[in-house]
């Protein structure tokens, strides 16, 4: 009884009831439930291939990786100083100390071979830092806690087994896995990759990501900007964006608003790419065609408006196993789409294990600098911000001119404010949910 009376309130009442027809209709959704139909729809095998060591930064790396040797390969010493046969040491005291003939040198890069000093046995050996122990040898101690330096030493204390020393595979054992399919190659992975001898690695091969920007009024930077017309800064973003993780691009040129146009396009690029990235056209202006035109190609609609602000207008669709972002042409609510619904679902589909399966998985915790201007609404607020640490704690503030149409603030931002439906107002100090725009890709 009172659902049916709720109904009849929303449907009588226009700006809710639009709001509940789209529901109706299944084609309004929440982000977070967007966010999961996009990762079931992407997931893929995806195809490896051989990098070198040298250009594998930033890569993801294809299969598991096992030592195929031991670090240190050897038992090698940690001080320059001098080597003993640990169990000759142990009666060593300040009240009776013991004198040890220094037999030899070893620097660091020298092989042992047997007998190469002569009988060692009882002695003293002097060491430099990463010089492997001689046969028998198993603990060092530093110059400076010896008296002596050139052919007798005086040692005053016992020293234990292993003292000073760095055992032969003691960081990587032969055989052991050392890193996991699915990592983000950073400089300390090739570090690791190097000592090791690996020169090159498996990686998966990037995909191909095309995209389609659409607008009559939108002009490219080396031409002249007419009455009317703006720059098509879309392209640039989404070129430079996938460009610098890596990812293969293909630009399909600005379609203008023409149904036929866009068909055509959809069908060039749909036989060539992995994944396709459109800008424009989405929402309910007399030239918004991208959502028909995909349609009448036969592309299965998964998704066609979000419920959030900005990045409302945004459909999803397949076509041949091709998923199809298609964002808004507003840069503001493009890039709020692109980080949030598109960005990690590409580097996951990608095989980057470090991505959750939530849309906030990778969401912190900061307190709010300064209450928000609006208060509670029906959708999801996204809004550009900065955070900060001060006095030991996260704090985030909203970017000036933070308005869906206004794009050029998101330099200021480092991350976005995500504030769910219906929340109370949120004043100052009150700790929010906060997606960082770097938190994927600067791990190095
Ligand atoms: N009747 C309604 N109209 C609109 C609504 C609504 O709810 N009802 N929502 C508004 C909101 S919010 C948004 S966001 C936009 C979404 O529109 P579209 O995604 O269809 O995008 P366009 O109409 O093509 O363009 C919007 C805006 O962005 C500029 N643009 C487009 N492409 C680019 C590009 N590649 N580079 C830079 N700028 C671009 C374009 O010139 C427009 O100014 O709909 C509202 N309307
Ligand atoms: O819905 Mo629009 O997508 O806010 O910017």
């Amino acid at each position: 009884m009172w659902l049916s009376k709720i109904s009849e309130f929303l449907t009588n009442n226009s700006a809710v009831g639009n709001l509940t027809i789209l529901y109706k209709e299944g084609i309004m959704i929440d982000p977070e439930k967007a966010y999961k139909k996009i990762l079931e729809n992407t997931s893929r095998t995806v195809e490896l291939k051989p990098c070198s060591l040298t250009d594998s930064i930033g890569k993801i790396l294809g299969e598991d990786v096992f030592a195929t040797e031991n670090i240190p390969p050897f038992d090698k010493s940690t001080f320059d100083g001098f080597a003993f046969a640990s169990k000759k040491t142990k009666n060593a005291s300040a009240e009776k100390p013991i004198t040890f003939e220094v037999a030899t040198q070893i620097p660091a890069g020298e092989t042992i071979i047997k007998n190469k000093y002569g009988k060692l046995e009882g002695k003293a050996v002097r060491i430099m830092t990463g010089a492997p122990l001689p046969e028998g040898f198993d603990c060092v101690i530093p110059f400076e806690k010896v008296e002596g330096y050139n052919d007798k030493i005086v040692l005053k204390i016992p020293l234990f087994y292993k003292e000073n020393v760095s055992s032969k595979g003691e960081e990587i054992k032969k055989g052991e896995k050392v890193l996991e399919a699915g990592t983000k190659i950073s400089p300390f992975h090739i570090g690791v990759l190097s000592s090791l001898g690996f020169r090159e690695i498996k990686i998966k091969k990037a995909p191909t990501i095309g995209i389609i920007t659409t607008g009559n009024e939108l002009v490219e930077v080396e031409k002249t900007l007419e009455k009317g017309k703006i720059r098509n800064s879309n392209k640039y973003y989404l070129l430079s964006y996938l460009q610098s993780i890596g990812y293969k691009t293909l630009f399909y040129g600005n379609v203008h608003d023409s149904l036929d146009d866009l068909k055509q396009k959809f069908h060039k690029a749909l036989t060539k790419v992995d994944f396709l990235i459109t800008t424009g056209g989405v929402s309910v202006g007399d030239y918004d065609l991208v959502p028909r035109a995909l349609k009448e190609i036969g592309a299965t609609q998964i998704f066609w408006r979000v419920n959030m602000k900005p990045g409302k207008f945004m459909h999803f669709s397949i076509f041949n196993n091709v998923p199809i972002f298609s964002l808004s042409g507003n840069p503001a609510a493009m890039t709020t789409s692109f980080k949030t619904m598109v960005e990690k679902p590409l580097l996951k589909s990608n095989g980057y294990s470090n991505i959750g399966n939530e849309l906030m998985s990778e969401s912190v915790s900061a307190f709010l600098k300064q209450s928000l201007k609006k208060n509670s609404c029906s959708h999801w607020r996204l809004i550009r911000a900065r955070r900060w640490i001060e006095d030991g704690k996260l704090y985030c503030k909203p970017v000036e001119k933070d308005k869906t149409g206004i794009s050029s603030t998101i330099i200021g931002a480092n991350g976005i404010i995500v504030i769910p439906p219906y929340s109370s107002p949120v004043k100052e100090n009150d700790l929010v949910d906060f997606l960082s725009f770097n938190e994927l890709k600067e791990e190095f």
